[in-house]
């Protein structure tokens, strides 16, 4: 082990009563890196060290966001607490506009504003305990100056192209630019994408377990808002409504400046920005998975969740009132299929 300073602490890490196992870390020229992706055998989690992917991006902190950013408004999420949950727009106005019955409400945990990125350096630098924690989360796109342009531009697309083509996934779709606080966290959750996860500035803390740990990590139902979102609160897991959660078993990293993070699709993950470890800086690439070449039995896991997924949006379309669709499930199920 170098002997260089330790960047981060245990202590700065939140306690979570769940059983961790580490990620492996190896080199971007490491051929184990790609037999680990690779889709037909494991497609695990993995830490690719020393890749080029942001560094051009490695000059990139507040100051010079600031400079160059532009002066267009940027997605920030407020929050009362260090929780930043994912919530879906389109379904917090169908439940709004009472598609889903009156007896369904949603409060928003979080609020979206737009906001200039002077402010919000401000506002992160005079934050205090009370005020709103904030998350800055903005696609990477024309509206950011012409150096943040260069920059991104010079990111290493041999590198990401090479894992699109050699995994055969689809499209780029987004690249986010991520600027978090110390200790937020987003909760535990799936993406339905492909997720090259580059940390450029500070430390996060990421948890991933596998799509074959549904049942352990209770999501909400698809209609919900919090689609994809696990119900249970891993800071006071409530085990008599969620039992199983008590044999999820995870994979855990803290990933540094330089890290590259490989977010399988249809991994859970939870990542935290360490607490006292200043803000962070992230920028993710998702890609669409795949045209599946063929179908091969068995099935795999995430395959399954898509499956669980489509039969779900059937039967909210058809029995339109949310609180019927579980009866009817256990009606189907209990005592038939044993
Ligand atoms: C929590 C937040 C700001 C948010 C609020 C409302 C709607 C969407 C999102 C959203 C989407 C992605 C991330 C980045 C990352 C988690 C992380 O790095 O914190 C992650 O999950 C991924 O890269 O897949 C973070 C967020
Ligand atoms: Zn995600």
């Amino acid at each position: 082990m170098s002997n260089e300073k330790k960047q981060w602490d245990p202590s700065q890490l939140r306690k979570y009563d769940i059983s961790l196992e580490q990620i492996p870390r190896y080199d971007y020229c490491d051929p184990r890196v790609d037999e680990i992706m690779d889709e037909n055998v494991r497609q695990k989690p993995v830490i690719i060290q020393n890749s080029n992917v942001v560094a051009s991006a490695k000059k990139w902190n507040l100051d010079y966001l600031e400079k160059y950013m532009g002066n267009g408004d940027y997605t920030v999420f407020l929050s009362r607490n260090h929780k930043f949950k994912y919530y879906d727009d389109k379904k917090v106005a169908k439940i709004n506009n009472g598609d889903m019955g009156k007896n369904v409400e949603f409060t928003q945990p979080t609020k979206k504003v737009d906001m200039k990125l002077p402010e919000f350096l401000k506002r992160l630098k005079e934050w205090k305990r009370g005020d709103d924690r904030l998350y800055l989360q903005q696609g990477l796109n024309n509206t950011v100056g012409p150096e943040i342009v260069r920059d991104f531009l010079n990111f290493d697309w041999d590198f990401c192209n090479g894992k699109q083509t050699k995994h055969n996934w689809g499209p780029l779709t987004y690249n986010l630019l991520l600027i978090a606080m110390e200790g937020n966290v987003t909760p535990c959750h799936y993406d339905e994408q492909q997720n090259l996860f580059a940390q450029i500035y500070g430390y996060k803390r990421c948890i991933l377990f596998p799509p074959s740990q549904f049942e352990c990590l209770y999501p909400y139902p698809v209609y919900h808002p919090h689609d994809r979102q696990s119900m249970v609160d891993f800071d006071r897991p409530d085990y008599s409504k969620f039992p199983k959660f008590k044999e999820a078993k995870g994979y855990e990293a803290v990933i540094g400046p330089g890290d590259v993070l490989y977010i399988p699709i249809y991994w859970w993950h939870h990542i935290e920005s360490l607490m006292r470890g200043g803000h962070t800086i992230t920028v993710n690439f998702w890609y669409k998975d795949g045209p599946n070449s063929s179908i091969s039995y068995p099935l795999k896991d995430y395959q399954k969740v898509a499956i669980m997924r489509n039969i779900e949006k059937m039967l909210q379309d058809v029995l339109k009132d949310p609180r019927e669709v579980g009866p009817l499930l256990r009606t189907m199920v209990l005592g038939r299929f044993t």
